[in-house]
């Protein structure tokens, strides 16, 4: 669809490339599609005078200065709503899947340890406590799945919210959500607020039966607070789609801990999923272009209107 009404040039090669490397591009582009992995920032803006719109096939846009963005009158549109079930489904896997050890039941039997060896022993979801840190839209959709398990959910936003009651979940201060749940599950978003937001204290006031769940960002996270609380039992167990740095390089320690499970941020990775983020950013990218207004703009006081 972007073919047919634009000159498109598209970054092929792996990794992130440098601005120097984009220069002549930025110059002449107008609309930008940008993955969360590229920082989108005043030095990226300054080499783009002719910006007009950037599109993100992401809900979370914390590699974007949108202030930045706002300054320059460009709108940001980001792709909320179309992966929340999706991104959902991951984050619960990643738990069900930590309390009931199938991913080291799969090595033992892989390993052929089935027949001499104890199977590795989980924990169960009924009747336990899901607390979940940054409750919007993809906590609701957990909150769905953590009931229909027999689990009860609290939850800590910066505000409670006012449909808790429908969503079935109970709003709890930051202490006593740390201190309560047997599971955590964070999915706030990424802000000078929320980042770092789980470090040494943090991990020191979880039971030690707890386990650890991460789908929203790696940064959310001290990792280092994070491999020393692993290491000495202080919580059971981390289940991540999200990490810091991110990819994790094959050597990092984290990776050689008994009781962790990292997946490589793949939320939203469906073919669905993918395919109706693809075309949500698409659509938003040339509504800009065209100087019309974008569909899910972050900006919105710089929405075309
Ligand atoms: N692993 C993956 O592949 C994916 C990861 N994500 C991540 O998940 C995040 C959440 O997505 P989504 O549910 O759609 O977003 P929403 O905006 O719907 O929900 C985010 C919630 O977090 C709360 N929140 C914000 N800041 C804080 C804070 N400092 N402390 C506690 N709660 C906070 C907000 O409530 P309030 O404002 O009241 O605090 C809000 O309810 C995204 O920003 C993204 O980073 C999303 C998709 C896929
Ligand atoms: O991490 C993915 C997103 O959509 O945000």
């Amino acid at each position: 669809a972007i073919q047919a009404q634009c000159e498109v040039r598209q970054w092929e090669q792996p990794g992130v490339p440098t601005l120097n490397q984009l220069g002549e591009w930025l110059q002449a582009a107008e609309g930008l599609l940008a993955l969360p992995n590229i920082a989108v920032n005043a030095g990226l803006l300054a080499a783009a005078p002719k910006l007009r719109v950037i599109a993100q096939p992401a809900v979370g846009y914390d590699n974007i200065d949108i202030q930045a963005c706002t300054d320059r009158k460009i709108p940001v549109a980001n792709t909320p709503g179309v992966l929340v079930e999706t991104t959902a489904d991951l984050a619960f896997g990643l738990l069900l899947t930590a309390a009931r050890r199938i991913h080291e039941g799969w090595a033992w039997v892989q390993a052929g340890k089935w027949p001499e060896a104890a199977l590795p022993l989980g924990v169960d979801l009924y009747g336990k406590t899901l607390g979940i840190v940054g409750l919007g839209a993809i906590g609701a959709a957990v909150t769905r799945r953590a009931r229909a398990s027999g689990m009860k959910v609290i939850y800590n936003n910066r505000r409670q919210r006012s449909d808790d009651d429908l969503i079935g979940a109970e709003y709890c201060c930051f202490e006593e959500l740390l201190a309560t749940s047997d599971f955590i599950i964070v999915l706030t978003p990424l802000t000078l607020e929320s980042r770092g937001l789980f470090a040494a204290n943090e991990f020191a006031r979880m039971k030690p039966t707890a386990y650890f769940i991460n789908a929203a960002r790696g940064a959310v996270v001290n990792t280092e607070a994070l491999y020393n609380a692993l290491v000495a039992r202080q919580i059971a167990y981390a289940a991540l789609d999200v990490t810091d740095p991110e990819p994790l390089p094959a050597s990092h320690p984290l990776i050689k801990l008994p009781n962790i499970l990292i997946t490589p941020h793949i939320g939203s990775a469906t073919r669905e999923t993918r395919s109706r983020m693809a075309l949500l950013a698409a659509e938003n990218l040339l509504l800009g272009l065209a100087g019309k207004p974008l569909v899910t703009c972050v900006n919105n006081e710089v929405n075309y209107q």
